[in-house]
């Protein structure tokens, strides 16, 4: 089976046991994740054949973690050790009005220091059909950043498919190179757009709403912009407080829009990751299915996401298809 390639830092989360802040406990849990990793566990979940490629601290949390990506089958052949450290966040869950807070030490961590002389992109890529990507890795480091073009200009010369989820974050991109310019960069090499109006309007110097004629406007001025791009596929969260939100998703493929329903989540368990259970779902769908069911199978691998603790999705593809057959009463399965 040809492979679906993920490439990005993998984190350790720290966090105190139940909603707790680090004030009032001394008792922490940990997990490991990365979002482009906890897109990879999940498609392999699904049943994909995954590699994962980053650059791990070469000590024992290192080797911990590698076990970690081999508890989920995931190919580790193509992960590089250094002497750097495996970067943390620590995180505050919220409940209701009181939101989560995180705080990253990731700045000198063994990916963060990444340059392209590390991976051997021919080699990481002989079997690949597919390549994710995130905004997170341009937004570490020049050498991170060139890691991945390098990675992304061969995944195309080799006719693979692309995903791109810009993920734009503010507190990132501290090495002085300019965002829009270089996620435009590397969208120039990726087919399937997984980002909404928000990303769209950075990257197009824009102001579309969020509704659903501006959706489709600003997926076709990207279109336009980025003549690579074929899918656009969009999350909307309502957020009722940090306990409660809803979701539903939405998409543009050049011919026709579609959205789903919305699915309400009225009590989360853990929300980091939904995005990446998100675009794990898309990828599964548009692998095995046609474009709708695909959206439907994102929009249900994300709500799902919301009921497992850490940051990974443990859903398995059986699990995502109940819920989009509507079984969303949780009932005991004996
Ligand atoms: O990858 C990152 O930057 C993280 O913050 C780790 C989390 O697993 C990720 O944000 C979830 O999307």
């Amino acid at each position: 089976m040809k492979q679906i390639i993920t490439f990005g830092e993998v984190l350790m989360r720290i966090s105190p046991i139940g909603n707790k802040k680090f004030i009032q406990s001394n008792a922490v849990e940990f997990y490991f994740g990365g979002t482009e990793l906890n897109v990879g566990i999940s498609l392999a979940n699904f049943g994909g054949n995954v590699k994962h490629i980053s650059s791990i601290s070469d000590d024992f949390i290192g080797d911990t973690a590698v076990s970690y990506l081999n508890k989920f089958d995931l190919d580790t052949s193509s992960i590089v050790r250094s002497s750097r450290p495996l970067g943390v966040y620590f995180l505050e869950v919220g409940a209701v009005m009181r939101p989560s807070s995180i705080s990253y030490n990731r700045s000198h961590s063994s990916f963060s220091e990444i340059v392209p002389s590390m991976v051997n992109w021919e080699k990481a890529l002989e079997n690949g059909k597919w390549f994710h990507w995130t905004g997170i890795t341009p937004a570490l480091n020049n050498g991170s950043h060139q890691t991945l073009l390098e990675g992304l200009k061969l995944a195309r010369k080799k006719g693979m498919t692309v995903s791109a989820d810009p993920t734009y974050r503010s507190g990132l991109w501290k090495y002085g190179e300019d965002a829009k310019e270089v996620l435009s960069e590397l969208i120039n090499y990726s087919t399937v757009f997984i980002g909404g109006v928000n990303e769209m309007n950075e990257l197009l110097g824009t102001t579309y709403s969020y509704s659903n004629e501006d959706f489709i406007e600003a997926s076709k001025a990207l279109m336009v912009k980025f003549p690579s791009i074929e899918k656009v596929f969009d999350k909307i969260r309502t957020s009722i407080n940090s306990s409660w939100h809803k979701i539903k998703a939405r998409m543009w493929n050049g011919l026709e829009f579609k959205e789903t329903t919305e699915l309400d989540i009225t009590h989360i368990v853990d929300r980091i990751g939904t995005g990446d259970a998100f675009a794990a779902g898309i990828i599964h769908g548009l692998l095995n299915f046609n474009d709708d069911k695909a959206m439907e199978f994102g929009n249900a691998a994300c709500a799902i996401k919301h009921t497992y603790s850490g940051d990974v999705n443990y859903a398995n593809e059986k699990d995502v298809l109940s819920i989009l057959e509507g079984n969303v009463t949780g009932r005991l399965n004996r």
